[in-house]
């Protein structure tokens, strides 16, 4: 049994002669949520609609479940919720996935289970059209989890929702991957990530930029300082971190680049020259400043307001 459910290597696909995605090396793993980052038109669709088999590479390979993408054991193994499915508007909820289940062999008892895995049980007899946007997508989650796929594809799951069925379906995801599900997930927006996503892989103009985890992705390895008088501070500052580890922050105190770790040295290194300290502390750069340096993209304005709130005013 493998622990990687989907390895891509070197995947590269053109349309004509625009390459969508680029020489794009990633890993899933067992039992993690991945989010696949990136902006609009960063090759996230393309390298998802490989992955499951819709859409073959012009180079590079990818491997699904230990299988090469779009075979079949790999494919009836993987749920998917890509480019809105299918539903009959004059249908019930239940009854639309009765009809894949049967389509598949399935039970409706297990059409049962996946209702109630996404909360839409008390709501499975209505009809499909009088659904909201957000119960609309969690069916398409449930019709995903038909049959126990062992990996799940989501392609922004959350696009179009209101906040109510953003955090809805972000609560899903979570539990799902509480339950041993394993997720990849497509999304353009940092916070999803952070919340969501054990791991992420950033995207942009077709190139893998980084991955890892959210947590490594941020990182913590600068110290903020707040100190009097501030001309003698940077000094100190400089001696401790190089000429190229100091920075100036608010007009009122410094970022250092150095491990947070270090504060009880630099607050003693300050106090010996007589210097006032009122704060030392860790300081994260947020990943906004993070997706900037790595894409030259800012974020997505409409989501500021939705966006992880940590430090944001580094030098
Ligand atoms: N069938 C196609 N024919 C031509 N170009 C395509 C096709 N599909 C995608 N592209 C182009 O490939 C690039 C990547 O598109 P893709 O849909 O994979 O990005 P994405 O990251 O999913 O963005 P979005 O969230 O906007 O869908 C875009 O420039 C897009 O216009």
């Amino acid at each position: 049994m493998t622990n990687e459910l989907v390895v891509t290597d070197r995947l590269t696909k053109t349309f004509g002669n625009r390459t969508a995605v680029r020489d794009v090396s990633l890993t899933v793993r067992r039992g993690e949520v991945y989010g696949f980052l990136g902006p609009n038109g960063a090759g996230k669709t393309t390298t998802l609609r490989i992955v499951l088999g819709l859409a073959t590479a012009t180079s590079g390979t990818a491997t699904v479940l230990g299988l090469p993408a779009g075979d079949s054991d790999a494919v009836v193994r993987t749920g998917a919720l890509i480019e809105g499915p299918g539903f009959y508007p004059y249908l019930s909820g239940r009854d639309n996935l009765r009809s894949m289940a049967r389509y598949r062999g399935l039970s409706d008892r297990e059409v049962d289970e996946v209702l109630e895995r996404v909360d839409l049980t008390a709501r499975g007899k209505d009809k499909f059209k009088s659904y909201s946007l957000g119960m609309k997508q969690r069916l398409g989650v449930a019709s995903g989890l038909l049959g126990t796929p062992e990996l799940l594809v989501l392609d922004e799951p959350t696009n179009g929702l209101d906040p109510a069925g953003m955090a809805d379906m972000r609560k899903l995801i979570r539990e799902l991957a509480d339950q041993g599900q394993t997720v990849m997930l497509s999304s353009h927006m940092l916070a999803e990530v952070e919340e969501v996503c054990d791991r992420v892989g950033v995207i942009a103009g077709g190139k893998l930029l980084v991955e890892s985890s959210v947590r490594d992705l941020r990182g913590t390895a600068a110290t903020l300082v707040r100190a009097e008088p501030l001309d003698a501070a940077l000094a100190i500052g400089m001696r401790l971190a190089g000429d190229d580890g100091v920075h100036l922050h608010d007009g009122a105190s410094m970022r250092l680049d150095i491990d947070p770790g270090r504060a009880p040295e630099v607050t003693a290194a300050l106090v010996a020259e007589g210097i006032r300290v009122f704060e030392v502390r860790p300081i994260e750069q947020s990943l906004e400043e993070i997706f900037f340096q790595l894409t030259g993209t800012p974020v997505d304005t409409t989501l500021a307001a939705d966006s992880i709130s940590t430090e944001r005013q580094v030098a």
